[in-house]
């Protein structure tokens, strides 16, 4: 679903790179955590995957399409939520503005109305879907996010700290939302700084450190509702190529 091969970001006048020879492939129904503290690289990358910003050095593709040189064909199986969020409109109410992005995935009438509807109500927001968005916390807002990320039912999901500002009420219904996503033969790629995100979500997760991005087994996954470590008592703690393990970082 995603590939990305020999990405490298240099920022014009910035001292150092932000990553360099980044390489690793989501395929269709993966969850995938990216891990980095604040300034590791984590908007950049989800900025350079779906296309915003052209790497320095490399290529991204989704679905087989290169996200820069067939950008069109790439989105159309792409949904982005990127954060901090700006580009709602602030007058418009919820509605409005699901219905706005809805017309440019070619969703009008009542597929459009229906569909906002749905989303609204998956995220949980049917009650604030007359509010303005200027009104919304910032929780809510990120929650709207997510419903525009997913108008059209698109196979990719590339989310920007989908679970900052949320309660613990809207990160499980986040994790019900993404794992349903995958079930149905999605994939998701969201930045987190929460580790429990990755207990929740996945396999495996991506960690930025010093310019490296490095793919981890998680081995701690244990389903959306349980809290546990996934291992036997007594069960070591694998460590691929010396890599930072989840554990350690506990
Ligand atoms: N437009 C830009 N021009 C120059 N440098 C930039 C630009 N955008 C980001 N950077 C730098 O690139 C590095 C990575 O920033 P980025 O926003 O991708 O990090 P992040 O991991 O998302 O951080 P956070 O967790 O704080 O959101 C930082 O050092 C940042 O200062």
């Amino acid at each position: 679903m995603l590939t990305v091969e020999n990405v490298s970001m240099f920022y014009r006048k910035a001292g150092a790179p932000v990553f360099t020879d980044v390489d690793f492939t989501v395929p269709t129904g993966q969850l995938v955590p990216v891990l980095g503290s604040n300034g590791a690289g984590k908007t950049t990358l989800l900025k350079i995957l779906c296309g915003l910003i052209a790497p320095t050095e490399g290529s991204v593709r989704i679905a087989g399409h290169d996200v820069v040189r067939r950008a069109t064909a790439a989105r159309e199986h792409l949904g982005v939520s990127l954060y901090p969020e700006r580009s709602f409109s602030f007058r418009l109410t919820c509605t409005q503005n699901l219905r706005y992005y809805a017309s440019l995935r070619n969703l009008f009438g009542s597929s459009a109305k229906r569909e906002t509807a749905e989303l609204l109500e998956c995220v949980g927001l049917s009650e604030h879907a007359g509010t303005q968005f200027m009104r919304l916390s910032l929780g809510q807002r990120k929650r709207l996010g997510l419903a525009r990320a997913l108008l059209g039912r698109p196979p990719l999901l590339l989310l920007d700290e989908p679970t900052a500002n949320l309660d613990a009420e809207n990160v499980a219904r986040f994790h019900e939302i993404i794992a349903n996503h995958a079930e149905g033969g999605g994939s998701v790629l969201f930045s987190t700084h929460n580790e429990g995100d990755v207990r929740r979500a996945t396999e495996w997760f991506l960690q930025i450190d010093g310019g490296r991005v490095i793919s981890t087994p998680a081995l701690v996954s244990t389903g959306p509702a349980s809290g546990g470590t996934g291992r036997s008592p007594g069960e070591p703690v694998r460590e691929p190529g010396g890599q930072v393990s989840l554990q350690e970082a506990q």
